[in-house]
């Protein structure tokens, strides 16, 4: 497998031209504690370089879009689960010393926590923005989420509620489309839908109840998601790295929703876009799997980095 530079024309997912197996590093060698991928993958050698000096720098923050990137894209979302490789890297990086591990998600922060299993510590950004939480141990010697409820002003919760009923009435017409209510947004999913209905009420759902005043409307894969609060992945992510202090960003996403946070990264941080589509970020790689084996790879960066400077 190879990494490719996105770029905003989308370039074409192919190798590049001229790349050889020498030039390619190995990616798919574990880290310490981290059992073998079953697959090898190269990692671009640029991508690599940038992974190397990211690793070396004082206090990393890495930002981690869940579905399509942590986790293959499923039918339904109950059933995502991270890949076993990308979860031991994650937890990995977690407990190194100067690294800070957050999830930013359309999902909700507890929805998260529950599927990815995060170790103590690592922070979680909810619902496109709207939730901030921290994982941490709980009493009974496994963890939980702290977080603050998502506020919403009155006339919010009016709107979300006439959100969900509307939309709902609209997703009854159509079989296999269903609508998720959370805690600021209601989201209609049409992936288990037939292709031409479910896009027929796409754009009914886009006409009628997202073209309403005060909704955020964000069309991601197979679903629209109608947000009451004006928050984004760039904003949370650029608030995270300016509360902590960080010295640098690597930010990995597969959806429309991760464009808003590869925008705020600059010179020094790591963008990468997993999957088709065009984009802003600096890197491409082609699934999770592959991705699995970037998070592989920076955490072996990262403790070598460690060992040099003991
Ligand atoms: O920001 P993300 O972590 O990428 O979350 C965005 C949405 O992800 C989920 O939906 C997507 O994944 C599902 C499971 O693979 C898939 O069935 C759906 O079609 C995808 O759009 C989640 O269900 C949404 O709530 C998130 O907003």
């Amino acid at each position: 497998m190879t990494a490719h530079p996105a770029h905003p024309a989308d370039r074409p997912a192919a190798p590049r031209p001229g790349e050889t197996p020498e030039a390619a590093h190995d990616a798919g060698v574990p880290g310490p504690g981290i059992e073998a991928p079953l697959f090898t993958a190269h990692l671009e050698e640029s991508l690599d370089l940038a992974l190397r000096e990211l690793a070396g720098r004082g206090r990393i923050l890495v930002g981690l879009d869940f579905d399509g990137v942590l986790a293959p894209i499923v039918l339904d979302p109950r059933t995502s689960r991270m890949l076993p490789v990308s979860a031991e890297a994650v937890a990995g990086l977690a407990e190194l010393p100067g690294v800070d591990v957050v999830l930013v998600s359309g999902r909700e922060a507890s929805d998260l926590v529950a599927l990815a299993g995060l170790p103590a510590g690592s922070r979680v950004i909810g619902s496109h923005g709207a939730q901030w939480g921290r994982v941490v141990d709980s009493p009974d010697g496994g963890t939980t989420l702290e977080a603050e409820p998502v506020g919403l002003t009155e006339e919010q919760a009016r709107l979300r509620a006439e959100l969900l009923r509307e939309t709902e009435a609209l997703a009854a017409e159509v079989e296999g489309a269903w609508v998720q209510a959370k805690p600021a947004a209601v989201v209609l999913h049409t992936r288990p839908a037939e292709r031409e209905p479910g896009e027929r009420l796409t754009r009914r759902v886009l006409d009628g109840p997202a073209a309403r005043e005060g909704v955020r409307v964000v069309v991601g894969k197979e679903v629209v998601e109608m947000a009451v609060l004006e928050v984004t992945k760039g904003d949370a992510l650029h608030q995270l790295r300016g509360a902590l202090g960080v010295d640098a960003v690597l930010y990995a996403g597969d959806d429309t929703t991760d464009e808003d946070a590869f925008a705020v990264l600059g010179e020094g941080d790591v963008s990468i876009k997993v999957g088709d589509g065009e984009s802003g970020a600096a890197y491409r790689v082609t699934d999770p799997e592959e991705f699995s084996a970037v998070l592989v790879r920076l955490l072996e960066l990262r403790q070598e980095a460690q060992d040099s400077h003991l």
